[in-house]
């Protein structure tokens, strides 16, 4: 196995309190403790993005339900939070591992040096040998400035570190194609290739005191492989499983890439009629290589890990600055541009004023804007994609003034030119041509293909 993985492992409220009575989960507790502190020993990084403040503070204070007002809910993670973390620090000082507490809002790295900085505090505390405990400053954080939920927050987290694992985990095995319930020949979806393809059913999702759910992973799960993380779900009871299925995966990669080496120096095989190399059958991809004595690979049977589901990072990861315009900051409003700009874009140019077609919303100088482009000359406004974001030289109110206009023509019309782009190249950040569909909030939920079976379920 690769030496040092950097693994982030995201429990949510409904792991470390139970539902009704928001007791906390000691002995969930306990195991996720001895499994970082092994995985530690085994030489990996760990980062623990840790929900249950606002659980834990219901008990203290003898409140049956989360409440909905903002002002209660902040008072109540301020109450939670110490509780929290004095509950890590119980179990992990018995393991003489050191734990740091991180309280992230967006605002915090909204900033490019304040982002930096959080970066380097991770890679800091790494470095010492410390599992840094995470979550959301719901004291400070209002609306805007929310990362919604821990799932975001916990693949946000897993971009910043450049993980190699993130695990969510929650109160499922993993996913599957039906609901098992209703459906007896429901199957585990074991690996997902292209999460572009998926689009989950929230009406399963979260737990009666988080916020997440299974729409929420599958989100986070978008965010975090297209920054080349990879990404499982799976029980939260069960944290033994982390080792073993990193092991397994760590396993499958070698044994792909093991068999990619040795089938390049084959003679190539007869044509098959249905395979071409992208369409490898799943079991195929998952079972392991042995070179048997004629020196030729031929397929093991695998080892089964423990049931999970495990989404493949990209492999056109997207990282540092583009990571952080496209998830570290709140966008505001949109900006349409047409085809010819969007080419450029796509070549690395910046935005310029006569590629832009229509503006939406509001916006300043210097915020994070959606771009969306248009498919044909004539489309319709509400044909058009998300393909990126761009951190933008003019306010929305300038940028409909120019829109369409040559860069020349800019001082002329709103009596200065800060520049000849409304978004520089370095400002422009495009999802992964591959992954092109956006993060988009659950809500929008598109044909649901993929049903996220829950405890909570009827
Ligand atoms: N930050 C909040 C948790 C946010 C939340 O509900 O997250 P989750 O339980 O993961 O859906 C807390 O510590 O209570």
């Amino acid at each position: 196995m690769k030496k040092h993985l950097t693994i982030v492992i995201k429990l949510g409220t409904s792991s470390i309190v139970d539902e009704k009575d928001h007791k906390p989960l000691l002995s969930t507790i306990a195991t996720i403790v001895e499994t970082a502190v092994k995985l530690r020993e085994d030489g990996h990084n760990v980062v623990i993005c840790s929900s249950g403040a606002i659980g834990i503070a219901l008990r203290q204070m003898n409140l049956k339900r989360r409440p909905k007002h903002l002002p209660q809910i902040q008072a109540l993670a301020a109450i939670g939070q110490s509780k929290l973390m004095a509950l890590w620090e119980e179990y992990f000082k018995h393991m003489r591992q050191p734990i740091a507490q991180i309280l992230l809002t967006r605002n915090d790295i909204a900033d490019r040096t304040q982002y930096l900085n959080a970066q380097n505090t991770f890679a800091e505390l790494l470095n010492m040998g410390v599992i840094p405990i995470v979550n959301e400053n719901d004291t400070l954080s209002v609306q805007e400035i929310k990362f919604g939920d821990n799932d975001t927050l916990s693949a946000i987290t897993a971009g910043m570190v450049q993980a190699d694992y993130l695990f969510l985990m929650t109160d499922v095995d993993c996913l599957y194609d039906k609901n098992p319930r209703t459906s007896p020949d429901a199957k585990a979806i074991e690996v997902v290739e292209d999460i572009a393809e998926l689009a989950a059913d929230v009406s399963s999702a979260g737990s009666n005191l988080g916020t997440g759910g299974m729409g929420t992973k599958i989100v986070a799960a978008r965010l975090a492989t297209a920054a080349g993380v990879t990404t499982v779900i799976t029980r939260s009871s069960k944290p033994g499983n982390i080792a073993a299925i990193v092991r397994y995966a760590e396993g499958q990669k070698a044994a792909a890439s093991s068999m990619e080496n040795s089938l390049d120096s084959l003679p190539p095989p007869p044509a098959q009629p249905s395979a071409s190399k992208g369409e490898v059958p799943l079991r195929v991809q998952m079972a392991s290589v042995t070179i048997n004595s004629g020196g030729e690979p031929k397929l093991a049977e695998p080892e089964l890990p423990p049931l999970h589901t495990r989404f493949l990072p990209s492999t056109h990861p997207i990282r540092d600055r583009y990571f952080w315009l496209l998830h570290g900051l709140a966008p505001h409003g949109k900006i349409y541009v047409d085809g010819g700009a969007y080419t450029a874009l796509s070549n690395k140019a910046g935005l310029l004023p006569v590629g832009v077609v229509d503006v939406e919303g509001s916006f300043n100088q210097h915020e994070c804007v959606r771009l969306f482009a248009l498919p044909s000359r004539n489309a319709p406004l509400t044909d058009c994609e998300e393909v990126g974001r761009a951190l933008v030289n003019y306010s929305s109110i300038e940028i409909k003034r120019i829109r369409g206009v040559r860069s020349s023509q800019v001082a002329g019309i709103i009596g200065y030119a800060d520049s000849e782009y409304v978004a520089l190249r370095e400002n422009v950040a495009l999802f992964d041509r591959i992954l092109s569909r956006p993060v988009t909030p659950m809500g929008e939920k598109r044909a649901s293909m993929i049903r996220a079976i829950s405890h909570n379920e009827p």
